[in-house]
């Protein structure tokens, strides 16, 4: 195992690992894994080839991934434990047993023992966490963690990126706790899934630390519990997503409860910082001790290319940067089969139907992610395909305008069982670690390129196998020269449903064929007849969703005229509707499509202006970037004009809904957030 340093000294000196003289230390050199050993480029990045920006200490990291050794028993692929959704109940993820990381090859030779942290913490690590060996991210930044520096943490999906900050947060506190009432280490997470998981290791992490409390908080879920619990027991390190953080910390009794933090750390921090999230961060970030007194950890598996911007918002001047990925080295993970397929409009939810059927019939222990574009379309074509003839306990929805009840028992029903598929929007885009996910199909364009990539990153976690397919419409061509630089296969020829699969024989199991015998013979027929039982609410509120997804989208722009065409298209090609639902004036104004010939609208005089803008915040995912505004109007009223839509889309960012949802449950009296939806 090789790791060096930017030559400053003593840095690769702590990190406890073998020299491999055979391999030279070149700046920004690749290297690879002789032939037959590895399938996967190793990059060992050395980050100085371009001018660190200014205030940047680039970590020049040389990384050796570990070879299996021959009689190395844990290299072999452990199958993750097969539970049945059906049959088992779960009651929080954390209630799951996580399958140990399968590819030793993604390890590196440091082991956590050669850390100098606690003896407790090494105790979890190899009784609770059954860890050995680090993670070539974990074994980069931890040493730099551990230290003073504020460090910015790039390394691909699934990696282990989680423990590299957990480890050195609970040494943290053990150096220099905060006083008596206050939180010492404050971990912020795009999402309530990830924060349940942070929680969940860093429980795991405290195993043998009795003396210290970590806790999780999040919007859904009451937020008096939430100030219950804190106020009879402040927490170490406190978890939270940042509307319900910035919630808590406007309550009159925990006002000063980050005054002390020692350490902040933003996961998935290029999400946290863009500007859908940047206000709120701003506003926790000023409660926050300042950045000489505080350290940063900003950790991500992507990060925009100047990553100095980052700087100004929340680290010190002087700060490392750890990229466990490697310039050059592409984003995605090359063991991940990565393919393409651009389908005309009318073609795209059979072409979804027969890549999951096919899927199923070749992976017995299938677990397909479907990312949809989103919220109300998830809700919807999980519906659709439900009764289209889908097996129900087969399918789990999860987005964000579910009840958190909801979201909790869907994403622990896919977290323990196989067999299943996930419809789901952004909320299980990042950092969500659904183990033994055998393929992932985005459909439609993703509201990024980064977006692609982290949602890409559900499978193949942890070096295991996995597929990933990208499903467009032919007017989302456009969107593929954003993956340009991404090793994806595109495929042209249109895939065939295969027969139907009948009940199968599993060791002494018999399972039920995934989907029904009509669904596979009369797609076209079983989805019509599936559509005309979903009420009108529900398909309004999907086809609302559709037109403000594309209308806000950063990287493919459409005129009113095209978003026309391509909404009545989705309604009658994807969602089945005999035709396209009527759309109210206002709401046709807000989206800038107003007297669009084609457009089917509403009588004006059944409008109600209260409800419509509620239902118009749905252009998840692809309106925020950037565009998101405050205070859930923007005034106007319209007009026809495409700037009026795509700021009405771009309002309904795809954040978390907990800052709303908090602000309503009266913790501080509300502060305006609008509560968008993944
Ligand atoms: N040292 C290790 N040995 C074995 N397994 C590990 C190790 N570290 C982490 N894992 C496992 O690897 C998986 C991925 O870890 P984690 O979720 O932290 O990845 P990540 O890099 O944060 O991913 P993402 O970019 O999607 O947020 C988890 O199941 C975790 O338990």
């Amino acid at each position: 195992m090789l790791l060096s340093s930017s030559q400053r000294p003593g840095l690769s000196m702590n990190l406890g690992l073998r020299q491999n003289p055979s391999i030279p230390l070149a700046p920004g050199a690749r290297y690879s894994v002789p032939a037959g050993q590895s399938r996967v480029p190793l990059t060992c990045h050395a980050a100085t080839g371009s001018a660190p920006a200014a205030g940047l200490r680039r970590r020049s990291l040389q990384l050796q991934r570990r070879e299996p050794e021959e009689d190395d028993q844990t290299s072999r692929p452990v199958q993750p434990k097969i539970m049945d959704a059906t049959t088992t109940s779960f009651s929080t993820d954390e209630d799951v047993p996580l399958p140990p990381m399968v590819d030793q090859q993604y390890l590196s030779d440091t082991k956590f023992v050669d850390f100098d942290i606690s003896s407790n913490s090494k105790r979890a690590l190899v009784e609770v966490l059954r860890y050995e060996r680090c993670s070539l991210v974990q074994a980069a930044a931890i040493p730099v963690c551990l230290g003073p520096a504020d460090v910015v943490a790039k390394a691909k999906t699934g990696t282990g990126k989680t423990l590299a900050f957990v480890i050195p947060a609970i040494e943290k506190v053990l150096a220099d706790r905060a006083p008596r009432g206050k939180v010492s280490v404050l971990v912020l997470s795009p999402t309530r899934e990830l924060a349940r998981q942070i929680g969940a290791e860093t429980s795991r992490m405290l195993s043998f630390h009795p003396g210290l409390h970590s806790m999780v908080v999040y919007g859904g879920v009451n937020p008096r519990s939430n100030l219950r619990e804190m106020m009879s027991r402040m927490p170490d390190i406190l978890i939270a997503t940042p509307g319900r953080c910035w919630d808590l910390m406007n309550n009159p009794g925990l006002q000063s409860m980050l005054s002390a933090v020692r350490l902040l750390v933003l996961d998935e921090a290029d999400n946290l910082l863009d500007m859908g999230f940047r206000p709120q961060i701003a506003s926790i970030l000023r409660g926050l001790p300042p950045t000489p007194r505080r350290q940063t950890f900003l950790f991500s598996a992507t990060f925009p290319p100047d990553v100095n911007k980052l700087a100004g918002v929340a680290l010190k001047r002087q700060h490392e940067y750890v990229d466990a990925v490697g310039r050059g080295e592409v984003a995605t993970h090359g063991h991940v089969e990565a393919s393409c397929r651009v389908v005309p409009l009318e073609c795209l939810r059979g072409q979804l139907l027969a890549l999951m059927a096919l899927h199923m019939a070749q992976e017995p222990q299938y677990k397909i992610i479907v990312f949809l574009p989103t919220a109300h379309l998830t809700a919807y074509l999980a519906e659709l395909f439900v009764l289209a003839g889908l097996k129900k306990s087969g399918l789990v929805a999860i987005h964000s305008r579910m009840a958190q009840s909801g979201r909790d028992r869907a994403s622990a029903a896919f977290r323990g069982g196989s067999r299943q598929v996930l419809f789901s929007s952004d909320v299980s885009a990042r950092g969500v670690d659904y183990p033994g996910v055998t393929l992932v199909i985005q459909v439609g364009a993703p509201s990024s390129r980064d977006q692609y990539i982290h949602r890409a990153g559900r499978t193949g976690r942890a070096g295991r196998p996995g597929q990933c397919t990208l499903l467009l419409a032919d007017f989302e061509e456009a969107f593929l020269t954003q993956l340009a630089d991404l090793p994806i296969t595109r495929i042209n020829q249109p895939l065939q449903l295969p027969p139907p699969l009948q009940q199968q024989q599993q060791g002494q199991q018999r399972v039920d064929a995934p989907m029904s015998e009509g669904l596979v013979r009369e797609p076209e027929r079983a989805f019509a007849r599936a559509a005309e039982r979903i009420d009108a609410e529900t398909r309004l509120s999907a086809f609302k969703s559709v037109l403000g997804y594309y209308r806000g989208h950063q990287q493919m722009r459409f005129s009113s005229r095209q978003l026309v065409d391509i909404i009545n298209g989705y309604a009658v090609e994807v969602m089945s509707c005999p035709s396209p639902p009527p759309l109210s004036p206002h709401f046709a104004k807000k989206m800038g499509v107003h007297g669009v010939p084609g457009l089917v609208m509403s009588d004006p005089a059944q409008e109600e202006e209260g409800q419509e803008w509620q239902e118009g915040e749905e252009g998840e995912g692809a309106g925020g970037r950037g565009r998101r505004q405050r205070g859930g109007s923007d005034g106007g009223g319209g007009g026809g004009g495409g700037g009026s839509g795509r700021r009405a889309a771009a309002e309904v960012e795809a954040e978390e809904a907990d800052g709303g949802a908090a602000a309503t449950d009266g913790v501080s009296g509300g502060h305006g957030t609008v509560g968008g939806g993944r």
